[in-house]
């Protein structure tokens, strides 16, 4: 589902697709955030397809360490999920215990099913160097079908360093999806998809945002739209 870009309407609510469905391309459901997740995912008959994050507490999320594998390999056999998140520590076993077996065997199943591995990388902190940035890229995208990576901009230098990796990734040939947290890094939610970047995460309501910087979805999507198309009136 990624070969163009794909913006998301990121939320740990279902019953938001309705409203998101005029923006977004997609759904991140943020199983981690979510009151009873299986039962809403269950419930779900919304027309967007899912991608289904159920992000680790020791990266930046809130579900159970291995319990949130049994979750989304249940979510697997749903048919509206078209792609998985998976932290990349978790594959490469540098996790808690037991990472590694359980976070391979999920992206076996999603192969099999035919559904998509965003293999992620956050830093809440810093924005490394452009060709730390790369290598972070190019290791997450091996490992799956599409290598995420999102950091902390404190100034501008980072969200410049995360443009030209970015660019430098693709140009690699890796499929990546990019983005940088924090204010002075927003704007790279609208840009880095012109360097290749893949997927846009936005919440529906600006309130709901799943990490800081974010821009609201429909925002997002002009924005997208706008830069590529050369925005209206040119
Ligand atoms: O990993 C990501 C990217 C993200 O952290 C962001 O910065 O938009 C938002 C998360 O919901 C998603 O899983």
């Amino acid at each position: 589902m990624f070969e163009e870009f794909v913006l998301t309407a990121s939320t740990a609510a279902l019953s938001e697709e309705p409203r998101a469905r005029e923006h977004a391309d997609a759904v991140e459901f943020r199983m981690d955030l979510a009151s009873d997740p299986l039962a809403q995912l269950d419930a779900y008959d919304g027309e967007l397809p899912l991608l289904v994050t159920n992000r680790a507490s020791w990266e930046g999320g809130e579900a159970d360490d291995l319990g949130r594998f049994d979750a989304l390999s249940t979510a697997l056999g749903n048919d509206a999920v078209a792609a998985v998140d998976v932290e990349l520590a978790a594959l490469r076993g540098n996790a808690p215990e037991g990472e590694r077996s359980r976070a391979t065997a999920l992206r076996d199943t999603a192969r099999e099913e035919g559904i998509d591995v965003v293999v992620s990388v956050h830093d809440f902190e810093s924005t490394p160097e452009p060709a730390a940035l790369v290598d972070l890229l190019a290791d997450a995208a091996r490992e799956g079908d599409v290598g995420k990576l999102a950091t902390t901009a404190v100034g501008p230098e980072d969200a410049l360093a995360m443009i030209e990796a970015t660019h430098e990734a693709t140009a690699a040939g890796h499929r990546v999806a990019t983005m940088c947290m924090g204010e002075p890094g927003r704007h790279t939610r609208a840009v880095t998809p012109i360097y290749g970047s893949r997927i846009g995460y936005a919440p529906v309501d600006a309130a709901d945002a799943t990490a800081p910087g974010q821009y609201p979805l429909a925002t997002l999507r002009r924005l997208v739209d706008g830069l590529r198309e050369g925005g209206s009136g040119t």
